[in-house]
């Protein structure tokens, strides 16, 4: 009988608030590699409303907050069954461009505003524990300033609000590794040039192999 612990693929997720790399640097790691790099929005029909949604505002899209967080959580788990897991289960390494964690610490700040942070941290709990934890997330973290010069120059603005909740986000991030310490994660300064901060990701997924992954 195969045994899929030794055979299936690691899931890998690249992770932080917008603007610090992820995609960049979910591109470099999958690029020259066999590993497989997942879209943030599956390809069924409300993932492809969703990206169009986020494209349009990426923060507030929704009059009811719970039910626009419950869209993307319902969005992510699609991802998860219809692309990462059958990746996995066939052997393939998949590199997500924003995963588990950055899912978790939006949808915290969002849930909160609705129902107050005990609640909202309880009904994220209970949705993730459903969820298979990544093998490794890599953690971008960088400064408000290169974080802003980042995004003006990608979409042409970066207002304040947006730099708020993006502050939320991280300390959200960051209040979810403390608390619940299941991931493994490895944090990379993304305030550098991007060749240091590509080569320290590809150290980090290196040394990855079975002692590392989910049981
Ligand atoms: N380490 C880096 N140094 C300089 N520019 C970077 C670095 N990482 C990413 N960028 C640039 O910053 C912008 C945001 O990066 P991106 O990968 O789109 O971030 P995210 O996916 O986290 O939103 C892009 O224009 C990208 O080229
Ligand atoms: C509105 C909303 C956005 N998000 C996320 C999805 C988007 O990827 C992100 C912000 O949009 P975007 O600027 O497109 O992010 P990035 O530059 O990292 O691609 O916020 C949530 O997770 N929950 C939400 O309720």
């Amino acid at each position: 009988m195969a045994d899929d612990y030794l055979t299936r693929g690691l899931w890998i997720c690249v992770d932080g608030v917008e603007g610090v790399g992820k995609s960049t640097v979910a591109r470099a790691l999958a690029s020259g590699s066999a590993a497989h790099l997942a879209t943030e929005f599956s390809s069924a029909p409300f993932g492809r409303a969703l990206e169009g949604a986020v494209r349009t505002a990426p923060h507030f899209i929704a009059s009811s907050e719970v039910g626009q967080s419950l869209v993307f959580l319902g969005d992510f788990y699609e991802v998860y069954a219809s692309e990462v897991a059958p990746l996995l289960a066939g052997g393939t390494t998949v590199i997500s461009d924003r995963g588990y964690l950055s899912k978790y610490a939006y949808q915290e700040v969002v849930l909160t505003g609705a129902l107050g942070d005990t609640a909202a941290r309880g009904l994220l709990d209970a949705i993730f524990g459903h969820l298979p934890t990544p093998d490794l997330t890599l953690h971008l973290v960088a400064s408000r300033n290169v974080l802003r010069e980042r995004l003006v120059a990608r979409d042409g603005e970066c207002d304040d609000a947006r730099l708020a909740f993006m502050a939320q986000a991280h300390r959200a991030a960051l209040r979810r590794l403390v608390r619940a310490p299941d991931l493994r994660v490895t944090t990379i300064d993304a305030d550098r040039s991007l060749d240091v901060v590509t080569a320290e990701a590809v150290h980090a997924t290196t040394g990855l192999d079975r002692s590392t992954r989910r049981s």
